[in-house]
């Protein structure tokens, strides 16, 4: 069996595959295919992110050169290494080697905590329509699969695989290689699906005969070492620390060593004379200190060179001296390295104040940086914190050894490298000057969020005045001016951070008195920014939450809010404004939710239509399949179902949920406790509870 990460198929917010056309933009979703935005190594926008140094990993760059051009070698060649040793650099390096010769035919730079670029939903056919580009020939088997199966990015990953990329290649007869490079698996969320990536790509040359070739890098993390174990013997490999210790030794130098005298000859050509540093600054022996001190981490060089040539800081012989000082924690674990790596840039910010004033310097509005769930311009930072934007952005000078901080202000602020993150929550480190309770800072950012929410958030907040206007008739423009990023973030990951901060949800809290005012206003901005479905985890997961004592009132509207949005989902995809008119007005009359914002009803809707007096048992339509389903099975836990036309694990998860009107003929039926479980011929399962548990529908 496999995984099914089958993701939501609402196109917004994503670029989309357009048959003939090289723009990513929104569209109708079941038209064409979503794609993962900026997941795809583009040499433009990449022009300034490090590439290896042409004296660095050059054994290692020529072994992964002829593993891609072996036609008896497998296609995987998977490269593994602790953080920041390297890995996405020399991802870079190989993506701009094979673009150069015209064989890169596709990339995915997974990144965790920036949307799509963290989850596995889109992986496939982004690289498929990388592909498309690349190999036109490809265009018109893609898009007869499109199709064939409009949905079909909502369908499981074997799917997407086959159908988008393995097919369309073995029909056009592909001989070439090509390449295929995925950075940090390790950065994609959801252990299965990362196993299921692997599992599938291992098998892709018996599907596919085409010369495909996959590059892909990660940290050593137990579920990606469990999917390679899985296909063993079907791939290559390289540890980065297997490398002997005098290579990576000799890399780092070289690497310190040129930009340390790039620093220097910048640094002198605006001195004053007599004051310029030495024409061999800093000297050799310096740079084989900095390189032992440095040694596995190319991080740790990378940083300090950032901080040495920081021109805020003004003197470089002056700072090298500070991270000098640091030396004696060469020979200590990779978490000292870290320490040594960070503790020079972060002690400098604090010179001179009480510890109360460094605390406070640093923790006002780094913290949200890299804690956010996606990353913010300095402009919506400011104003989702309610501070100054001159003031953060007069104090992120400071921090430009380990903040990447674009020139312009409405820019995203992030870290240079994740490491920094780990630095600083790592929970060892709870006595350390600089730890973060992380817990502490997600609860400040769920008020604010919850803040901003209440004071923007209203009906009809884009003006669309016609309740049927329909989501893709509106333009973008009109979505961004209504709809500001930072409370677009706020809409999304309000729920992220009150969970991450630990917090219990309790009758008349904030996250009550918020839904109770709110909730549709929130549901119209998820609906016009194509993330309904998203919704119904963000609901799920505050009924994670929920106190067992005090919190029965907040849990009858959370469970309500779950049904009506699992009921009016489609229609609030398609015409946000009907979150005000059919999903109240056709929600059952004992529903919490609609006697809540009964006030809403559409005011010339004298006589309201009958509706039932309670939900009734079909609590949703799980959509998945192209073809019959021909068994339906719950996991013990009654957590996981399994249907099959082809054995595809269907979760509980609220991705997969598009809801249908039940008018096929049943095939092929499960239960567990009071759900039953239906697998009809059209290829749909339906959920049935014949008694309301709430058990089983956490
Ligand atoms: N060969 C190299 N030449 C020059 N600079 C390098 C090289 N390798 C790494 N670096 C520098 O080190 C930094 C960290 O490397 P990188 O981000 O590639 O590490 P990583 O192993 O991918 O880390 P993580 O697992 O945390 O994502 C890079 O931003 C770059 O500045």
């Amino acid at each position: 069996m496999t995984t099914n990460s089958v993701g939501t198929a609402h196109a917004e917010g994503h670029g989309t595959i357009h048959i003939g056309d090289n723009h990513n933009y929104r569209s109708d979703w079941r038209l064409s295919v979503p794609t993962a935005h900026d997941a795809a190594f583009d040499p433009f926008a990449e022009q300034h992110n490090a590439r290896c140094h042409p004296d660095t990993r050059t054994e290692l760059l020529c072994q992964i050169r002829e593993c891609a051009h072996n036609p008896h070698g497998e296609i995987i060649f998977w490269l593994n290494g602790m953080a920041g040793t390297g890995k996405s650099t020399i991802s870079r390096t190989v993506a701009t080697m094979f673009a150069d010769n015209g064989l890169l035919g596709a990339s995915f730079f997974f990144k965790r905590g920036e949307g799509d670029r963290g989850k596995a939903a889109l992986f496939f056919p982004t690289i498929a329509s990388q592909l498309i580009r690349k190999i036109p020939a490809l265009e018109p088997y893609v898009r007869e699969a499109i199709d064939a199966d409009g949905a079909i990015a909502t369908k499981s990953l074997r799917d997407q695989l086959e159908k988008l990329i393995l097919q369309p290649l073995d029909r056009i007869g592909q001989a070439m290689v090509i390449l295929v490079v995925v950075d940090a698996l390790d950065e994609c969320d959801g252990n299965n699906d990362v196993k299921t990536i692997i599992s599938l790509l291992a098998q892709a040359n018996v599907l596919c005969p085409a010369r495909l070739k996959v590059f892909i890098t990660s940290r050593p993390e137990l579920p990606i070492r469990l999917g390679f174990k899985n296909v063993q013997g079907r791939y290559e490999n390289l540890a980065l620390h297997q490398i002997p210790e005098p290579i990576v030794e000799r890399d780092i130098s070289a690497f310190l060593r040129y930009e340390l005298a790039r620093i220097r000859n910048e640094y002198n050509s605006e001195a004053l004379k007599g004051l310029e540093l030495l024409s061999d600054w800093p000297g050799e022996p310096v740079i084989q200190t900095l390189a032992q001190m440095a040694v596995p981490l190319f991080i740790f060089a990378a940083t300090v060179c950032r901080f040495v040539g920081d021109p805020v800081w003004s003197d470089p012989a002056d700072q090298l001296e500070k991270v000098l000082q640091y030396q004696t924690n060469t020979h200590g674990s990779e978490l000292d390295k870290l320490d040594t790596t960070y503790l020079p840039v972060l002690s400098q910010l604090t010179v001179g104040g009480t510890d109360l004033q460094k605390a406070a310097y640093w923790l006002s509005f780094g913290i949200p940086i890299i804690l956010l769930a996606q990353p913010l311009s300095v402009s919506s930072l400011a104003r989702l914190l309610n501070i100054s934007p001159r003031g953060v952005s007069r104090r992120l000078n400071s921090l430009h050894s380990v903040l990447s901080i674009p020139s312009k202000a409405d820019s995203p602020v992030r870290p240079f490298h994740l490491s920094f993150r780990d630095f600083l929550v790592d929970p060892t480190k709870r006595a350390a000057e600089f730890w973060i309770d992380e817990i502490k800072y997600h609860k400040t950012l769920t008020n604010r969020c919850i803040q901003l929410m209440s004071q923007h958030l209203r009906r009809d907040i884009c003006s669309l005045q016609m309740p049927g206007k329909r989501r893709s008739e509106v333009d973008q423009q009109t979505i961004d001016a209504a709809l500001p990023p930072e409370i677009q973030y706020a809409c999304r990951y309000w729920v992220y951070h009150w969970k991450e901060s630990e917090r219990l949800i309790r009758d008349g809290d904030l996250v009550d008195q918020f839904l109770k005012r709110h909730l549709l206003h929130w549901l119209e901005v998820m609906g016009l920014l194509g993330w309904v479905s998203e919704s119904i985890s963000m609901v799920n997961d505050l009924l994670g939450l929920l106190d067992v004592q005090g919190s029965d009132k907040v849990s009858a509207f959370l469970l309500d809010t779950r049904r009506v949005i699992r009921s009016h989902c489609s229609i609030i995809d398609m015409s946000p404004l009907q979150v005000y008119h059919s999903a109240i007005v056709f929600t059952p009359e004992q529903s919490v939710v609609r006697s809540t914002f009964q006030h809403q009803f559409p005011a010339w809707l004298a006589l309201p239509p009958g509706v039932d007096l309670d939900w009734d048992a079909c609590i949703q339509t799980l959509e998945g399949h192209s073809n019959w389903v021909s068994t339906v099975a719950f996991s013990h836990d009654s957590k996981t179902l399994a249907s099959g036309e082809d054995n595809t694990w269907i979760t509980w998860d609220s991705h997969n949920f598009l809801w249908l009107p039940p008018t096929y003929r049943p095939g092929y039926s499960d239960i567990t406790a009071s759900i039953v479980a239906i697998g009809y011929p059209s290829g749909r399962v339906l959920l049935l509870a014949f008694s309301f548990s709430h058990d089983l529908l956490t």
